[in-house]
């Protein structure tokens, strides 16, 4: 009899990396995603304007396991590097801010690295996972639906740290771990004008009451650039205090807080869209690496475990991966 495949919920980046772990070290997997495709935070949205990165924005590649993945993900093509005319904003000034950091972003659009990684990887999405309990020797997911999947040899549960903890209860250490992680909000705000703003910034660092960062998406490579798209996010502390604010209300907002910031006259806009993100990023860093309960087999990941970035999502499935193999070899 063939043995039962390895689960894992959620299908971003940390979900991802631990199944191509897993998946070159012979084993089996199966993804699951509540999402209509993989990525998580890494993916991008179709829209009128092109497809947009309206989460992770780009990433840096600072431990050396990672680079070497960026890397081969760029001889793959999903990668490129991103180098913006950088600014940063303090007290409303805007000055440049050139630095050497390399920074990545998948092309032509951010989801490109998880389609690229999710190859033929068995995967079903639109299935939120509500359920995982072990049997004897096997683990079942139950679904919103009420669908049992299964059996499972061991689970991993990828997913951000308040998701990951209500399905851990039956490892309820691991669960209580999850829970004492809280996760900011991230409001992010596409805005797009049918003329090219007369500004030279592409990027900002902004510390402002209501903006944290703007880029302008057809800096990035390979983008649309039919129109001159521009993604704004609010800072944690503006997004937690406007968390239930209308989406029209939002972009009124922080299009306005732009407006005020950017050094060049601000037309009026042709498209705008506003998502939440509830889990955009962890209150705090962990070195965690992943946790695990080797007995049960039942492991999380996520970048809640480390840096709250997507370098540190992609360190922590690699570790869930590595302490799973590592236990099945005892
Ligand atoms: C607005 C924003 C900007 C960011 N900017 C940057 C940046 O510039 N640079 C950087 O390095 N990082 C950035 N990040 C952080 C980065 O995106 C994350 O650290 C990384 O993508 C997290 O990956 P993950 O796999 O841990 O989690 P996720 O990407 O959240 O993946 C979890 C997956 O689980 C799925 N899921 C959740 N619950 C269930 C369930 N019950 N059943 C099934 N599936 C479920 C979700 O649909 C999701 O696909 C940003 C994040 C946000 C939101
Ligand atoms: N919004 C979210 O939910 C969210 C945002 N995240 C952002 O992701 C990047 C990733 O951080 P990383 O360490 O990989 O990148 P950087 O080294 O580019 O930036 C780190 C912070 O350092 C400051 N910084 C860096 N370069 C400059 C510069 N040239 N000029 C001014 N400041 C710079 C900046 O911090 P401050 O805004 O100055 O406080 C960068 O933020 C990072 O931007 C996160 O904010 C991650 C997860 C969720």
């Amino acid at each position: 009899m063939s043995k039962a495949p390895i689960a894992i919920i959620g299908a971003g980046i940390a979900g991802l990396s631990a199944a191509e772990a897993l998946q070159t070290a012979g084993e089996a997997v199966q993804l699951f995603d509540k999402s209509r495709g993989p990525g998580g935070r890494m993916s991008s949205k179709r829209s009128e304007a092109g497809s947009l990165d309206l989460g992770a924005q780009y990433f840096t590649a600072r431990d050396r396991r990672f680079s070497e993945t960026v890397q081969r993900w760029q001889a793959q093509g999903w990668v490129d590097s991103w180098s913006p005319n950088l600014y940063q904003a303090r007290s409303g000034q805007l000055s440049p801010s050139t630095d050497e950091q390399v920074r990545w972003v998948g092309v032509p659009r951010m989801s490109a690295i998880a389609r690229g990684l999710i190859g033929d990887t068995p995967a079903t999405y639109a299935c939120r996972i509500t359920d995982v309990f072990r049997g004897e020797a096997f683990w079942t997911l139950v679904d919103a639906d009420g669908t049992s999947h299964g059996p499972f040899s061991q689970v991993i549960i990828a997913l951000p740290a308040p998701q990951a903890s209500a399905l851990l209860a039956t490892a309820p250490k691991l669960a209580a771990v999850a829970a004492s992680v809280p996760m900011e909000p991230t409001w992010s705000v596409a805005v797009a004008f049918a003329s090219p703003l007369e500004t030279r910034v592409e990027a900002c660092f902004v510390q402002d009451d209501a903006l944290d960062w703007l880029a302008r998406h057809r800096s990035k490579p390979g983008r649309d650039d039919r129109l001159d798209t521009w993604v704004l996010h609010g800072t944690s502390a503006w997004s937690r205090q406007h968390l239930d604010l209308p989406k029209e209300a939002v972009i009124e907002q922080l299009v306005g807080a732009f407006a005020e910031l950017i050094d060049c006259v601000v037309p009026e806009t042709t498209f705008t869209l506003a998502h939440r993100w509830l889990y955009a990023r962890p209150a705090q860093t962990h070195e965690w690496g992943a946790l695990a309960d080797a007995d049960l087999g039942l492991y999380a990941c996520g970048d809640w475990c480390l840096s709250g970035r997507v370098e540190g999502a992609w360190l922590s499935g690699q570790e869930a991966a590595r302490r799973l193999l590592e236990q099945q070899q005892r």
